[in-house]
């Protein structure tokens, strides 16, 4: 009898332990707060499920508890997440208190390496209480008064449609083109095996975005291994940002930090301000402004560069994957460029010409152009929209959207809140029976006209006064390289027998558009129809408005 009860009192001990447990690791539970999603393994049951599937994670629970927002129990802590396009605008307009702030400070003293000093002055007024006192206007617009938000700020100025996003552009394309000409001139880099896709994107990508902001002339990426040395920073950003040993377990990262850091001291040092676009000069200033010593700046621009390339240079992947593997888009969208390109069809004369191309009169002319980059920005996109209560709050669903209608849901200082773009860009209650599926001309302005979907569904570009102040040039860059290409080129994977398989994906920490698991080689090769045209000149120039 003794021996029977040996494991009912084990299992005993071992529930009052795992129930204690609970009590001293997991934080009270409000019913006002959202409801609480328990983990199947008690504790740590989410910790797991979030190391085992990424962001993928809040996903599938958000499936299995179809609620607008829910709670999970971590140890000593909580997290929010919400899937309802109400509440993640309700989170946004109290985007100060529901902050993304304290996640600017851990990256720029984790990934940059900041000084104490700098990092002190990252983390002033993290409720920017002074710019409200001075009657501030929201996302960047504001008149602030401390180093985080004046330099968003001069972000969002630098980056807004008109005279500076017009230069960034310019350089862009220019040096996109010339990058893009020079591995199809070379024969011998394309070889049997052609080209790594995602990989030559990337590469031009890095030239051309940091070619326009930094200035043709003394950009430091004009020297492949301070490339190089950027994107094994972010291959080792989750090993950086731990800030244990990094030489030890980041080597190749840490290396690439310290090359990155000396190649912007010297940009600087040897005048390289001159010759940079607004958006530099524009931060430059706020930072001297505040006294951020110049090997501080230097480790800025490594978050400059991580916002500026880690998403685009994917997105340019996706779209060109996307266009090219579906037969019947690329012959519509190659009609329209066409057509917008050469309205009296392909020239035919004996002698060479010279082509300008003005994309953004062909976006124009052929809004499909837009539609598809906004789909594919939609289904590959997996920002996590990461948020840190400031203050205990209420979030009121305020009817807007997501069906739920006017819940309140308390938030609880010192959590973390998630706005997932996956649910909500998949959820069928928002963008009808085909959310799951790739439609380009879900963007149409007249699809949308059909089927109002709540600004704040579209999760991209995150929201609230972070929402991404790079998205009107990304989306320029994106559209400028899908029109060069399909535009001059054929692309074809080597393997398959040059069938298109989409890639596998995976999630990047540092990036919210999905990572390729493997890379897919192409023959990329100009369009036969088009030999006459020997020289091509490509530019984005805002056409005027129409009476
Ligand atoms: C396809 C390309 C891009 C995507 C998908 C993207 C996406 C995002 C997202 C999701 C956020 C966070 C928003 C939130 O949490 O609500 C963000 C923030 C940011 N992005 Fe982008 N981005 C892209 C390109 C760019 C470019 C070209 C720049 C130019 C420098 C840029 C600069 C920034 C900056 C500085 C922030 C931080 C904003 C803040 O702290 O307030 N991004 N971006």
């Amino acid at each position: 009898m003794a021996l029977v009860l040996v494991p009912i009192a084990g299992a005993a001990v071992v529930a009052l332990v795992v129930f204690l447990l609970d009590r001293l690791l997991n934080l009270p539970h409000d019913p006002q707060e959202p409801p609480l999603v328990r983990p199947k393994i008690p504790l740590i049951g989410h910790v797991i499920g979030l190391l085992r599937h990424g962001t993928r994670y809040y996903s599938m629970i958000a499936e299995e508890c179809k609620q607008p927002i829910f709670t999970l129990g971590v140890p000593r802590g909580k997290m929010y997440i919400v899937t309802s396009p109400g509440l993640i605008a309700a989170c946004d307009r109290r985007s100060k208190v529901v902050s993304f702030a304290p996640y600017v400070v851990e990256f720029g003293k984790r990934i940059l390496a900041g000084s104490e000093h700098s990092v002190r002055l990252l983390s002033e007024d993290l409720l920017e209480e002074k710019e409200e006192a001075k009657g501030s206007g929201g996302d960047g617009s504001s008149s602030s008064s401390s180093l985080r938000p004046e330099t968003m700020a001069a972000m969002h100025r630098s980056q807004a449609p008109g005279e500076h996003l017009d230069a960034l552009m310019r350089v862009a394309l220019r040096s996109a083109a010339t990058h893009i000409d020079s591995i199809i001139g070379d024969a011998a880099a394309q070889g049997a095996a052609g080209v790594p896709l995602f990989g030559w994107v990337r590469q031009f990508m890095t030239r051309a975005g940091t070619d326009a902001v930094y200035g043709e002339e003394k950009n430091p990426f004009r020297d492949p291994e301070v490339a190089e040395s950027f994107w094994a920073v972010d291959r080792d950003f989750a090993l950086l940002g731990l800030m244990v040993l990094p030489d030890l377990l980041a080597p190749r990262g840490s290396r690439g930090r310290k090359r990155f850091f000396r190649a912007f001291r010297e940009y600087y040092a040897s005048g390289g301000l001159e010759t940079a676009s607004y958006l530099i000069k524009a931060r430059y200033e706020v930072n001297k402004k505040y006294g951020v010593s110049d090997e501080d700046i230097a480790r800025f621009d490594l978050g400059v560069c991580t916002a500026l390339l880690v998403n685009t240079a994917p997105a340019v992947g996706w779209t060109l994957c996307h266009a090219y593997s579906d037969r019947a888009l690329l012959a519509e969208l190659r009609r329209g460029i066409d057509a917008a390109v050469f309205p009296g069809g392909a020239p035919q004369t004996a002698a060479a010409v010279d082509v300008t191309v003005n994309i953004c009169e062909v976006a124009e002319a052929l809004p499909l152009l837009e539609s598809f980059v906004r789909e594919v920005l939609r289904v590959q996109s997996n920002s996590a929209s990461a948020r840190f209560v400031l203050r205990d709050t209420v979030l009121d669903e305020g009817g807007g959207g997501g069906g739920a209608g006017g819940r309140r849901y308390l938030v609880k200082a010192g959590s973390f809140l998630g706005m997932p773009s996956a649910p909500v860009h998949s959820d069928e209650a928002v963008w009808g029976p085909t959310a799951r599926s790739f439609d380009p001309t879900r963007f149409l302005p007249e699809r949308q006209k059909e089927r109002k979907v709540p600004a704040s569904a579209w999760r991209t570009f995150g929201g609230g006064n972070a929402l991404c102040p790079g998205r009107h040039l990304a989306l320029r860059e994106i559209m400028s390289v899908l029109v060069i290409m399909v535009l001059r080129f054929d692309l074809e994977p080597c393997e398959d027998g040059g069938r298109w398989e989409m890639p596998a994906k995976r999630h990047h920490i540092s990036t919210s558009i999905l990572t390729p698991v493997d890379d897919i080689r192409v023959r990329v090769r100009p369009r036969k129809e088009l030999a006459r045209v020997t020289s091509w000149n490509f530019v984005w120039e805002p056409t005027a408005p129409k009476e």
